[in-house]
């Protein structure tokens, strides 16, 4: 869908420069402008065009954007074997380079010294023959194949502009040639009959609908587009161009907020744009944008405009379905959890500003997966369908807003409530509601709801907190034996309702994807590189917003929760790290931490072969970390689960080295290969002695037993040379890099790694 948008936008874009290059007169404006809108289309950093000779064996610098233009312009070279431009020109079609700075000097001619990283070119061609290059550059990220398909439409259309404006340059030159021989009155009729079949031949050969319209409003041409699209029968000219382009009968000014695009570009001086619903004459409905631009005449003046339209139904269709899946709910039809969010915010402002009370309720059907486990899915969603019908009679008032917030989960604010009451009598009608069975294919479904209710502004001031306590009461009713609502109070919000809350969340936070990934870089500080991304879970929850792993894993680890998560991450790293392989980046090791309760006999095993099977992730480049608790827990078959995966190629390291008491007898007996050494020795490393005397014995005894050894928690460049005085070779910790989303991590590596890490200064 990014992708999509990202395509449709760089269109509208590539659109709008194609119209301006046609109002360029100037030849040298014209390259810059062309140069200029490559940068904008595909969003890049500059741009050049090239004129390519091929007969003649020479490229010429014809245009570029920003300073570089002056620097270029004009300047011709030899068209040398083997550099980018003559291998465009032979292939013809468009080249990317990503990595610039490792061309050999004279591959790339004068863009060398712009010193990007990343270039895109595509032909201009002429008749099938390469006569030209558009070069756009980027530093950081590369170029990819939209940004690519985007702009070989660019290069495909301004060579039409190209060749129109040169031929118009011929017509120019050859009119002062007559100037000589003719009299001054024929030169001038001369002029305009050129002017005229040149504004004929522009205006027919565009694809897009053109009209041109007088100052008086009548209509002086149409090209074939136009004819076709306003399927009119003639040329229509003489007609009223509000008639023709906008179906009406009077002018557009007196009809209100339609400006008419001749007053106001007469007013302006300037282009204007503006969109415009027209029905055809089958009755269909179109949306449609029009640019008007000024049509000067001979002395300077604004005699009409020039309108150019586009038919957007399409766009607009698209980007009401993108509004459609980003604020509602695929299932229901009904607001998602973000408009929902938006309504109550600006709700809560309204109650601010006019002293009104709001309610927010938190409705969660009862038992519902069993009803999906037992009778599927698709019954369950045509329950959710007729729940919702169910609610929305309950909440038929002005600004009432009945919203599915996931799963089984409702949620509804109430913003024109006076009392208390009021709320209680919505949540009663509905608990009434649900009292009547639901006939779904054949089947009578009973489902009650249990209810928690908040009020602003006793329960909460904002958003966050209203809908917290309307979840927290939701829970209380809950314990209440289900099927009732209860009004939120300060006393809910004990640790235990809170436990509980988290707990019912976690449990559908999976399938609700509410979970991402982080990565953490290990540093070997003797060459500056990454060495292994360690992954760290991070939860998104909807209404508490980030909750740190060490309060869910806990959790999670207490109620089982933990194994599939665990297995979740361990896929979606493994998934990862062959994606970042795939692309070209170094290739590093990935660590996944595996808890306690992920160990079981036979299931680890398969856990992870299955993981590495369905990414085609090498198990070299896998490592797991566990803490020295397994290796104290450890039995023969825990210790076997490892022996055997070590057979596959996975690696172990031991996480918190060093607080856990392990002995050097655990160590022999797991096939342990890196040992992390616990961030609290490293804390006070630089002025404590005792905790580097005891970090320096763990690294000899490390490297005794042929272990890597990882310090953690590295913040300070005085830890970091303790750690290097001691031959500590690879470290982890803020120093380097916080733990990052997986898109952040891209860009590290599409640049030269050892430029953008911050950790290359001390190494
Ligand atoms: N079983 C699983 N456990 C997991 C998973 N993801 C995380 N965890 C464990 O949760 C604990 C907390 O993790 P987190 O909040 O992500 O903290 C990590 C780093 O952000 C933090 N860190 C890293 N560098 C520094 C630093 O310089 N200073 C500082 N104060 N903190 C730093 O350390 C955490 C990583 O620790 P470790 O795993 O020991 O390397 C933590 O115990 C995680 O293991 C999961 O998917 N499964």
């Amino acid at each position: 869908m990014a992708h999509l948008k990202r395509y449709n936008d760089g269109l509208v874009k590539l659109d709008l420069w194609i119209r301006r290059l046609l109002t360029v007169g100037d030849e040298e404006a014209l390259h810059t402008a062309l140069c200029d809108g490559a940068c904008d289309i595909v969003r890049a950093e500059t741009a050049a065009f090239t004129t390519i000779d091929l007969p003649g064996g020479s490229i010429t610098y014809r245009g570029a954007s920003g300073s570089w233009h002056q620097m270029m312009q004009g300047v011709t070279t030899p068209l040398k074997r083997g550099n980018l431009f003559s291998s465009l020109a032979a292939c013809g079609t468009p080249l990317r380079a990503d990595h610039l700075s490792m061309l050999s000097r004279g591959s790339f001619e004068l863009f060398q010294i712009m010193e990007m990283d990343t270039a895109l070119l595509v032909p201009l061609l002429e008749e099938g023959r390469v006569t030209g290059c558009l070069s756009a550059f980027r530093i950081g990220y590369p170029f990819d194949q939209i940004d690519e398909q985007i702009l070989q439409q660019y290069a495909h259309s301004a060579s039409m502009v190209l060749r129109t404006s040169s031929l118009m340059k011929d017509l120019r030159q050859q009119a002062m040639a007559l100037e000589d021989e003719v009299t001054e009155r024929s030169r001038a009729e001369l002029k305009l009959e050129e002017a005229n079949a040149f504004l004929h031949s522009v205006v027919s050969g565009v694809a897009e609908p053109l009209v041109v319209i007088g100052p008086d409003r009548r209509v002086i041409m149409t090209n074939r587009a136009a004819k076709n699209f306003f399927q009119l029968d003639g040329d229509a000219k003489g007609a009223y161009c509000y008639n023709v382009v906008r179906g009406l009968d009077v002018p557009c000014v007196m009809e209100e907020g339609t400006p008419c695009p001749l007053e106001e570009v007469r007013n302006s001086g300037e282009t204007m744009l503006s969109t415009l619903h027209h029905r055809t004459r089958d009755g269909e409905h179109r949306v449609v944008e029009i640019m008007a631009s000024p049509l000067v005449g001979p002395d300077g003046s604004i005699s009409g405009i020039i309108e150019s339209l586009r038919d957007i139904t399409a766009r607009k269709e698209a980007e009401k379905t993108i509004r459609q899946m980003a604020y509602y709910d695929a299932l229901t039809g009904l607001p998602n959890r973000r408009l929902f969010n938006d309504r109550l915010r600006q709700s809560l402002a309204l109650a601010r500003r006019h002293k009104r009370l709001l309610a927010v309720m938190f409705l969660d059907l009862d038992r519902f997966k069993l009803i999906n486990d037992t009778l599927g899915h698709a019954l369950g969603d045509q329950l959710l369908m007729a729940v919702t019908k169910r609610l929305k009679e309950c909440c038929r008032r002005d600004g009432d807003t009945v919203a599915r917030q996931g799963g089984d989960e409702f949620i509804i604010n109430l913003s024109a409530v006076t009392d208390v009451k009021d709320a209680v009598k919505v949540a009663q009608k509905i608990i009434e509601s649900f009292k009547k069975s639901f006939q779904i294919s054949g089947h009578e479904l009973f489902i009650t709801t249990s209810i928690g209710i908040s009020i602003f502004p006793y329960d909460g001031r904002n958003a966050e907190e209203l809908i917290k306590n309307a979840d927290f009461a939701m829970y209380r009713a809950k314990e209440h034996g289900r099927n009732n609502y209860q009004l939120y109070t300060p006393e809910m919000n004990t640790k235990a309702v809170e436990r509980l809350s988290l707990e019912n969340s976690l449990r559908k936070a999976i399938e609700r994807e509410e979970f991402v990934l982080h990565y953490q870089p290990k540093v070997n500080v003797e060459h500056g590189q990454i060495s292994c991304m360690e992954a760290l879970v991070r939860w998104q929850h909807p209404t508490l917003g980030v909750v740190p792993p060490a309060r869910f894993i806990p959790l999670a680890e207490e109620t089982g929760l933990i194994v599939p998560l665990g297995e979740w991450v361990l896929r979606t790293a493994c998934r990862q790290n062959k994606e970042w392989q795939d692309i070209g980046y170094p290739p590093m090791q990935i660590a996944v931490n595996l808890s306690p309760r992920q160990l079981q006999p036979g299931k680890t095993v398969a856990m992870v072969e299955a993981a590495l099977r369905d990414s085609r992730l090498d198990p070299h480049w896998l490592v797991l970390e566990i803490t020295e608790s397994v290796l104290m827990a450890g039995d023969e078959a825990t210790v076997e689960i490892f022996r055997y995966l070590e057979r596959l190629g996975v690696q172990i390291a031991i996480d918190d080295f060093g607080i856990g008491y392990s002995s050097l007898y655990y160590l022999k007996k797991f096939p342990v290969h890196t040992l992390k050494i616990d961030r609290s020795f490293i804390r006070d490393i630089a002025s404590n002695p005792d905790d580097e005397a005891i970090t320096s014995a763990v690294i000899s005894m490390a490297h005794g037993l042929n272990l890597k050894v990882v310090a953690e928690g590295v913040e300070t460049v005085d830890q970091l040379e303790v750690l290097r005085s001691l031959k500590c070779r690879y470290m982890q910790g803020y120093l380097f890099s916080r733990p990052m989303p997986a898109d952040q991590v891209v860009p590290m590596f599409g640049r030269a790694a050892e430029s953008c890490l911050n950790f290359c200064r001390w190494c």
